[in-house]
């Protein structure tokens, strides 16, 4: 029996975990802040349910095998309470948030030999504790080598696709890149397809080179052919449709993972010396906009 521990059961928390909970030879705990009973997730093969065992004090939890951190990455040192009682020699702890920056955050929290940097493709939205809709099959890619392959493993008998790669790093900033637009339908609170204009476009335009630039100076491959095809996905974002999960805390009111998604490529782009106007702009008027705000990743 292998034990896992998912600290952060939210859309994508709460989708890893009941999927995980499908395979009898995993034992599934969650680590919640707000207390629930039952997972269900509305997913692209049906309704998945799960009942989980279900902790909100650390005190409660005990070391398990892996601890899978699927909080905003704003909350990455909340999660410290949950460690001090998860991790023991054999725990390995597997991040899994958008970014580029899994090992910096928790660097002062977990050996770096234990972390596994996970990317999701997987577009799912929590309606409530415990209900969630996962809107596309999940796609999930770690870094090869002995953790990420059998991280990997753990999925076999999930509708969750996960692989390891060497060139992890493409693999991460190629989510990056992709995800950098959304900055624009959540500074305008609109879809870019029914206002696109050549103006426009130059603002996108900019984001997403920024971006890839800044990613191929930190050794990632991204194409141009992937950059154009990021624009014309933002040139046909439809109205009403989402950008994805910053978009959908904006309008929702939540905070933001500005500084992971934006701000990282600002801090970096100065590390290599690269130019990064536009995505500077938008992440100071978006701080300006008065939407809750949190400073660091
Ligand atoms: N949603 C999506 O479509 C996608 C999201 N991602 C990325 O995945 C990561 C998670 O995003 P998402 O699932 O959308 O975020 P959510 O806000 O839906 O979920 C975050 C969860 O973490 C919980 N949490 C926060 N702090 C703690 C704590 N100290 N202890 C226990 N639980 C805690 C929250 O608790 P509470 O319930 O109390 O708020 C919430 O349940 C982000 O990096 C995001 O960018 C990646 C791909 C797609
Ligand atoms: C675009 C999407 C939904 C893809 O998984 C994503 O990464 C996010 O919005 O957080």
């Amino acid at each position: 029996m292998t034990t896992i521990a998912l600290i952060g059961p939210g859309a994508i928390g709460g989708t890893v975990a009941a999927w995980l909970a499908q395979d009898p030879n995993i034992e599934v705990t969650v680590c919640a802040r707000t207390p629930f009973t039952d997972l269900q997730v509305e997913t692209p093969q049906g309704l998945i349910t799960a009942t989980p065992k279900i902790i909100t004090n650390p005190a409660d939890a005990t070391p398990v095998d892996w601890v899978l951190i699927a909080t905003k990455t704003y909350d990455a040192d909340a999660t410290k309470p949950w460690l001090d009682h998860l991790v023991a020699d054999h725990t390995r702890v597997a991040i899994i948030q958008n970014g580029v920056e899994h090992e910096r955050l928790f660097a002062h929290l977990v050996p770096a030999s234990r972390i596994v940097p996970v990317i999701i493709n997987l577009p799912a939205a929590r309606s409530a504790p415990g209900r969630i809709a996962q809107h596309r099959h999940g796609i999930i890619a770690v870094p090869a080598g002995q953790n990420g392959e059998e991280f990997a493993t753990l999925f076999a008998k999930t509708e969750i696709e996960a692989s390891a790669h060497a060139d992890f790093i493409s693999e991460a900033w190629l989510k990056l890149t992709g995800n950098s637009i959304a900055i624009v339908p959540s500074l305008t609170l609109r879809a870019t397809g029914p206002v696109w204009n050549p103006d426009l476009e130059a603002i996108v335009r900019g984001v997403v080179e920024e971006c890839a630039a800044v990613g191929r100076a930190e050794g990632a491959t991204i194409s141009q052919d992937f950059v154009e095809q990021a624009i014309a996905n933002s040139r046909n974002m439809a109205e009403g449709s989402s950008a994805g999960s910053l978009h959908a805390d904006r309008l929702a009111g939540h905070p933001m993972e500005v500084d992971a998604r934006n701000g990282v490529i600002v801090r970096l782009g100065q590390k290599h010396g690269i130019p990064t106007p536009m995505n500077k702009v938008l992440v100071t008027l978006l701080a300006a906009s008065g939407a809750p705000w949190i400073e660091k990743a």
